[in-house]
């Protein structure tokens, strides 16, 4: 047992509590509470549009000022030093900001050199080694500004992973690839969290999350509506009140879920 004033073990993961925040007037997040998210795992946000997803992962990430609390295996995100916090967490946005006029490699180098100086033949070979083993390395030398949509989605996880976070944050990381790029990226967030890092992403397509999570966390109405393994979150229940859809969920081979969308449901 434990003598009195003795400090609790320290928490392994990430915690997000009491979460709250206001655009103006408007309320999005009201106290959002999210489970320990523990390394190793794979966790998609998922919800409808304007469910506040975006804005979570930006609170979590420290982009976005909000009421509330967001522990990393125990330490404080707010109270953080800037640097320290840029080598444990990487965020991966919806889109890179437009009117780049670096290239690839030089993007990847900037997101490393944001944690800190490094030297420039090290922070190229840095690089180029998470560009290569994302299979981007044809891009390198390419302006940002030539790149097609996945092309930039590729690159922009190059630069949320390069630091080597802890913790990884990604918005919608697959909206703009293909299939087999979709496979590749999430077999390397899969891998990522196999070496105990923490994976929060926010997914759209629940096909995908019903195939790569660990645990779904679904958001509505500023709070955390369900979470849990992904037979647990997809139901046609959970599905019809935070989506307002009739929906079946097939088991498939390998234990598979398949989600059919018969319609918008009808309110009682
Ligand atoms: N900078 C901002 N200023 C004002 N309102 C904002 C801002 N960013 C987001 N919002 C509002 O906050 C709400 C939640 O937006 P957010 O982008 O977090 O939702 P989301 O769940 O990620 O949506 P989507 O699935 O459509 O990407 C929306 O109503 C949106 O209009």
């Amino acid at each position: 047992m434990r003598g009195a004033g003795a400090q609790d073990p320290k928490v392994r993961g990430l915690e997000a509590k009491g979460i709250t925040v206001r655009y103006g007037r408007r309320g999005v997040l009201d106290g959002l509470d999210l489970p320990p998210l523990r390394p190793g795992e794979v966790t998609v946000l998922a919800g409808p549009n304007a469910a506040g997803k975006s804005t979570l992962l930006r609170a979590i990430a420290q982009l976005q000022p909000y009421r509330g609390q967001v522990l990393l295996d125990g330490a404080d995100l707010a109270r953080m030093p800037a640097q320290t916090r840029a080598h444990a967490v990487g965020f991966m946005p919806q889109t890179l900001p437009a009117g780049s006029s670096l290239v690839a490699l030089e993007s990847v180098v900037a997101a490393l050199r944001a944690g800190g100086t490094i030297p420039a033949r090290q922070a190229d070979a840095t690089a180029m080694a998470v560009m290569e083993k994302l299979g981007i390395a044809a891009l390198a030398l390419e302006p940002l500004s030539a790149l097609s949509g996945g092309q930039r989605q590729m690159v922009s996880l190059a630069q949320a992973i390069v630091r080597d976070p802890r913790l990884l944050l990604l918005d919608e990381p697959t909206s703009a690839l293909d299939m087999a790029r979709q496979v590749r990226l999430l077999s390397e967030l899969r891998r990522l969290a196999g070496e105990g890092r923490i994976v929060v992403a926010v997914l759209h397509d629940l096909g995908l999350a019903a195939q790569w999570a660990d645990r779904i966390v679904l958001m509505h109405g500023g709070h955390t509506h369900a979470s849990g393994r992904p037979d647990e979150v997809l139901t046609p229940a959970l599905l019809a009140q935070v989506y307002g859809v009739t929906a079946r969920v097939e088991r498939c081979s390998q234990g598979r879920i398949m989600i059919l969308i018969d319609g918008e449901h009808a309110p009682a």
